[in-house]
């Protein structure tokens, strides 16, 4: 396994939803690191703690204890005006029902979040037609959502995902609404942005079909890890120093010490992090 400062870290975390007699604990000290190039599956029964376990590492809450450290920084007392620019540069989501915008061609699903981090509208527009023809869409690029079938909703969904080119992608049962054959292809483009681009990619699933596609699992029970396997698929020395070379590219293409834009260097960035 690679190490490197670009991991995604979370230590001893500890999160209770309300207080008093309300108090439901969520997360009871979970510790976990998600490293660029490998694919991390969470796993564990309903209301375990899954969904609000990724909600910290997309920096989307914070934990009441605990640690967690994206890409080299610790998102603790961060004001919520640098968790947002922490989530924009650094984050991308996918989700079960895609969260399309239904009132929006495929290609401006993609460019309305560039357009948000300050991409102009042109190069928005051609990041977003370059990344549709990447994932075979480019036909549909003028189609509404409502117009693609569901594997085509959650390639759309995964290239919005990537298209400020972020170091780290969390999905949250991204093949739950697919059949097999767009489940398999869904979750091959999830493992090549891991393993062909350095990226990390972490996914809660329950989806058994994943199981091939990923490095490592963990579950959780009752806001604990019990469990964690891998790798379960050990990678070679030639694999390792590719990785080892495009985590490096990355670093460096992104000028902030931390897990930046190396294979995709016209990706977009704003600077309200520091
Ligand atoms: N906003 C909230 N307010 C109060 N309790 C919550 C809230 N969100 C989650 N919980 C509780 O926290 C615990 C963990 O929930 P979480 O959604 O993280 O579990 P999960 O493993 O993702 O579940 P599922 O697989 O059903 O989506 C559960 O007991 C849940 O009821």
């Amino acid at each position: 396994m690679i190490q490197t400062p670009e991991s995604l870290i979370v230590e001893d975390a500890v999160l209770t939803y309300g207080k008093g007699e309300f108090a439901t604990p969520a997360l009871r000290g979970v510790s976990l690191t998600a490293k660029p190039g490998e694919v991390l599956l969470i796993r564990g029964p309903s209301g375990s703690g899954k969904t609000t376990l990724l909600q910290l590492m997309g920096a989307m809450k914070e934990p009441d204890k605990g640690k967690v450290s994206i890409c080299g920084t610790p998102t603790t007392g961060l004001s919520q005006k640098r968790l947002r620019a922490m989530r924009l540069n650094r984050i991308g989501f996918v989700f079960q029902f895609f969260n399309l915008l239904s009132s929006l061609r495929a290609w401006e699903n993609i460019a309305a979040p560039l357009d948000i981090i300050g991409m102009d509208r042109g190069a928005a527009e051609k990041r977003a037609k370059a990344l549709l023809a990447e994932f075979g869409l480019a036909d549909r690029a003028d189609h509404f959502p409502k117009q693609l079938s569901g594997g085509q909703r959650q390639r759309l969904a995964v290239a919005r995902a990537i298209a400020h080119d972020p170091p780290v992608i969390l999905a949250d049962e991204p093949t739950a609404a697919l059949d097999t054959e767009n489940g398999q292809a869904v979750a091959q483009i999830l493992r090549d942005l891991a393993v062909k681009e350095g990226r990390i990619v972490v996914l809660v699933s329950h989806d058994h079909r994943l199981e091939p596609m990923v490095d490592r699992e963990i579950t959780i029970e009752d806001g604990r890890v019990v469990e964690e396997r891998g790798p379960a698929r050990p990678k070679s020395n030639a694999l390792r120093s590719t990785l080892s070379a495009l985590i490096e590219a990355r670093r460096a293409a992104s000028g902030d010490g931390r897990g930046g834009s190396g294979a995709r260097q016209e990706g977009p960035r704003i600077s309200s992090l520091s």
